[in-house]
């Protein structure tokens, strides 16, 4: 469903180039929910944006169900990948009512009966029609991240990437949009590729995940044997065993 191959990427010119990618390989099946963990600046959320065309300069090739993704962002494109960001706050306009917000993509794709199908999208992330009126500043942390998910499905896209979309949220509220990402999976037959630092989101969600470090994949593996300790690759087993020590959610 989502093909990475050879996906190399760098930034500046000449004596301040930094190559944050190199040689990256993914391949994630249709229906999958694949995590790609790794510290901070390894080049999980660069990946993202590669394949949601917010960087354009990468090499290698790039494919969304058999179809070769182009250097450019294609209108066809944002029907079939949607981004979720981290930050629900910063994600949605403040000054547009969350109909609106809602409204906008179906209104540039030229797709009718929108009034519908927003009440329809709010109604499946937990919210209802009362909240079109509202403006994001009224929402809750939660709620919002509940928007930009409504926001990311409406054109019924295929995949999903999502962004540490819990990591800006009170725990208290975290579980329940993973919950709810879980439920719109299974119900749209939806594909993830989502990027966490968090061991236990990827043990309650995903079925694999990659391991990067340095702007490379050291090893894909289920996420089966990466909670039951076999990792092949010494800095993942370093990442689990910190996992446990932090929080206990691999024990
Ligand atoms: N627009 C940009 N211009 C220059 N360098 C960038 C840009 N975006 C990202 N980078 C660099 O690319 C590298 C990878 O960043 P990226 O955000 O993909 O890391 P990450 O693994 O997602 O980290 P984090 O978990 O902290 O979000 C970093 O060194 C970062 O500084």
């Amino acid at each position: 469903m989502i093909r990475v191959s050879n996906l190399n990427l760098s930034f500046g010119e000449e004596e301040r180039r930094n190559q944050v990618l190199f040689d990256v390989n993914l391949s994630i099946r249709q229906g999958e929910i694949f995590g790609l963990v790794g510290e901070s600046g390894s080049g999980k959320t660069t990946v993202l944006k590669c394949l949601a065309g917010l960087f354009t300069h990468w090499h290698g090739e790039l494919a969304i169900d058999g179809v070769p993704l182009e250097h450019r962002i294609a209108r066809e494109r944002c029907r079939s990948v949607q981004m979720v960001f981290q930050d629900p706050y910063g994600s949605l306009h403040p000054r547009h009512t969350i109909g609106d917000i809602l409204e906008e993509p179906l209104q540039i794709h030229g797709i009718g009966q929108r009034q519908q199908r927003v009440i329809a999208m709010l109604e499946k992330v937990g919210l209802n029609r009362a909240w079109q009126t509202r403006y994001p500043h009224q929402l809750s942390g939660g709620q919002r991240q509940r928007v930009a998910i409504a926001r990311a499905l409406i054109l019924e896209p295929r995949v999903l990437l999502l962004d540490e979309p819990t990591s800006a949220l009170d725990v208290s509220v975290q579980a329940e949009i993973l919950n709810l990402l879980s439920d719109l999976q299974q119900q749209e037959k939806l594909t993830y590729l989502m990027v966490t630092h968090d061991l236990g989101v990827v043990a309650h969600l995903c079925h694999r995940v990659a391991v990067m470090q340095h702007g490379k994949v050291l090893e894909t593996l289920d996420v089966d044997a990466l909670v039951h300790n076999r990792a092949q690759v010494a800095y993942t087993q370093m990442l689990v065993d910190a996992s446990r020590q932090d929080n206990g959610v691999l024990a």
